[in-house]
């Protein structure tokens, strides 16, 4: 086990660096920076800086609400890194290696911790993202890996509702040691070792919130709704499976709670654009285009690909992929699946 001094004395004494101004990174370090001194984002869209920086707000994604005025905010990456004990990466996916590659660690002055806020996959070698970042970072600079999930959306995470994550690192002493940085009058956390667990139930919500979205958008009641809810629920659990989990670990938040937010609110991306899919009862390129980080289309394919070589079966990434990739209508892909007809 590796020899690790934490800091007791008092709360604030690491200083945390958000990289991505978007929605989640400025809700999480907003609630950071409510229990800890140092907590500094950095972005690449230099309005968006200054509103955080000046006006403690971040109107492109939470109109007027009031950011904490003590957080900070940047577009320098040496400014941003120059102290850093504690790193949270809260940018899309797809952005993940090129980032830690080039602006992370050509830029930092001493070993972090990393915590990964994304829920996607590096979609061209199809890693976890946990593992991009112990590929990109050498182990002198990396003091340990982390994820930081569950159901937040970014919005109301301002808005201060009681949110619970859960934390997992490989060394649950790590976790252990710094969850309580995580923990404020609103935000709760969990610990748990299954890293790579948490990192694929993340991934696999996203996509399943969009099937649940398209049986909505198509009309179908809360039977039904509560049926592909339950399916998902037992994919869920073989997909842990396949990567030598406990299935009990779909209970963390990460789990069953996150695909309960994302499954039932047109707050969700991913739930939102198969809503839009169920009511054209079609995929469009529009559609497709509307949203920006729609991670759970991305990872259809990948899944669906992994449980054909995998040889277990995943019926609802079957009906994901036949709607989303095959173009098949989805009125009749869930008409077919609901009857009991295997396509
Ligand atoms: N929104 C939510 O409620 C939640 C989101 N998440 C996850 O967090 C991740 C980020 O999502 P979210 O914050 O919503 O997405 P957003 O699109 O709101 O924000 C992403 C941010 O990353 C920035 N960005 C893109 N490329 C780079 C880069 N190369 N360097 C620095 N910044 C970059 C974008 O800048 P620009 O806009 O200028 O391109 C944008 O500010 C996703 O994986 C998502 O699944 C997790 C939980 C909740
Ligand atoms: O993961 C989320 C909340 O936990 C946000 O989901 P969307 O990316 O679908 O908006």
């Amino acid at each position: 086990m590796k020899n690790i001094n934490f800091r007791n004395d008092f709360l604030s004494d690491y200083n945390f660096t958000i990289i991505g101004s978007g929605a989640f990174g400025t809700a999480v370090a907003n609630f950071l920076v409510s229990k800890n001194d140092n907590v500094i984002i950095y972005g690449i869209d230099e309005k968006e800086i200054s509103d955080i920086q000046n006006n403690h707000k971040n109107t492109k994604y939470f109109e007027s609400i009031k950011l904490k005025a003590k957080l900070k905010a940047t577009t320098d990456i040496k400014r941003a890194l120059q102290d850093a004990d504690i790193i949270l990466i809260a940018i899309p996916s797809h952005s993940f290696r090129d980032v830690l590659r080039k602006n992370i660690l050509p830029n930092m002055k001493k070993p972090a911790y990393f915590v990964n806020l994304a829920k996607g996959l590096d979609y061209l070698e199809i890693k976890f993202l946990n593992q991009i970042i112990e590929e990109e970072i050498p182990q002198k600079m990396n003091l340990g890996v982390l994820k930081l999930s569950g159901p937040s959306f970014a919005k109301e995470l301002v808005e201060e509702e009681p949110t619970k994550f859960v934390l997992a690192c490989k060394d649950i002493e790590i976790a252990n040691n710094l969850k309580k940085y995580f923990e404020t009058e609103y935000t709760k956390i969990v610990t748990s070792n299954a890293i790579v667990g948490i990192e694929a139930l993340s991934v696999i919500k996203n996509s399943l919130a969009i099937l649940l979205g398209i049986v909505n958008g198509l009309g179908y009641g809360m039977n039904s709704r509560a049926y592909i809810f339950t399916e998902s629920l037992e994919e869920m659990k073989k997909i842990v499976k396949l990567y030598g989990f406990d299935e009990n670990i779909i209970f963390l938040p990460a789990g069953v709670g996150d695909l309960y937010l994302t499954g039932n609110s047109k707050k969700s991306r991913n739930f939102s654009v198969g809503y839009k899919i169920g009511k054209a009862n079609k995929v469009n390129k529009k559609i497709l285009n509307s949203f920006v980080t729609i991670e759970g289309l991305r990872s259809i394919e990948i899944i669906f690909s992994l449980a054909i070589k995998k040889g277990i079966k995943l019926n609802l990434f079957n009906l994901l992929y036949n709607i989303t990739y095959k173009n098949i209508r989805p009125s009749e892909v869930m008409d077919q699946f609901f009857k009991g007809i295997d396509k």
